[in-house]
């Protein structure tokens, strides 16, 4: 990966079958393909890091904007993947995925984690320990989405004095 800290990616998704049946039209694509460019109308070009269209798969955007996060993150970095769009976009589709052939970022994330750290166990013989938590923040309210039952108020998430983010919803895997 290069040095530079934040990348930003653009996914256009399908147009929905209910879309097509109201005669919805694409108005955004990506020019040329694999430019990182994407137009708007006929004539307003934008660029980012990546620009994936809607045949892009879901292991095309895993593989070229995650893998190399979670490849750092093994090695002592933290990463962060954030999705932003409107309602409808495709946010839950990216991160949580479609179904269970097409996985998102967070199965693939889960399996790679523990893939690398097998190698790195079986290399350097390292020994580690996963903590895995799932918020949801929704009108300045948390959720905890391993234990819908837990009471919002209970839950904090706190930076320490080393700039660690975390939460007491952490459960260790
Ligand atoms: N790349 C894609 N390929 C096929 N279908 C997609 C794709 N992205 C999104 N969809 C479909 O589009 C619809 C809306 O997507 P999704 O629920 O992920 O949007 P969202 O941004 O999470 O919306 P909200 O903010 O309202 O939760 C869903 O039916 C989803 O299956």
């Amino acid at each position: 990966m290069s040095d530079v800290y934040n990348r930003v990616a653009v996914r256009i998704r399908p147009l929905l079958s209910r879309e097509l049946l109201h005669h919805h039209q694409e108005c955004v694509r990506v020019v040329p393909q694999g430019s990182g460019q994407v137009m708007l109308g006929s004539d307003r070009l934008f660029s980012f890091d990546h620009a994936f269209g809607p045949t892009a798969s879901q292991d095309e955007v895993y593989e070229s904007c995650v893998q190399p996060l979670v490849e750092s993150l093994l090695g002592g970095f933290n990463a962060t993947v954030f999705c932003y769009g409107q309602t409808g976009s495709g946010k839950t589709y990216t991160l949580g995925g479609g179904s269970q052939d097409e996985g998102g970022i967070i199965d693939r994330v889960a399996q790679d984690v523990f893939l690398l750290l097998a190698k790195q166990k079986n290399n350097d013989g390292i020994k580690a320990v996963v903590r895995v938590s799932y918020l949801e923040l929704y009108r300045e309210e948390l959720r905890d989405l391993l234990d819908i039952n837990t009471n919002f108020k209970e839950l904090h998430i706190r930076e320490d004095e080393k700039g660690n983010t975390g939460n007491n919803s952490e459960f260790q895997i």
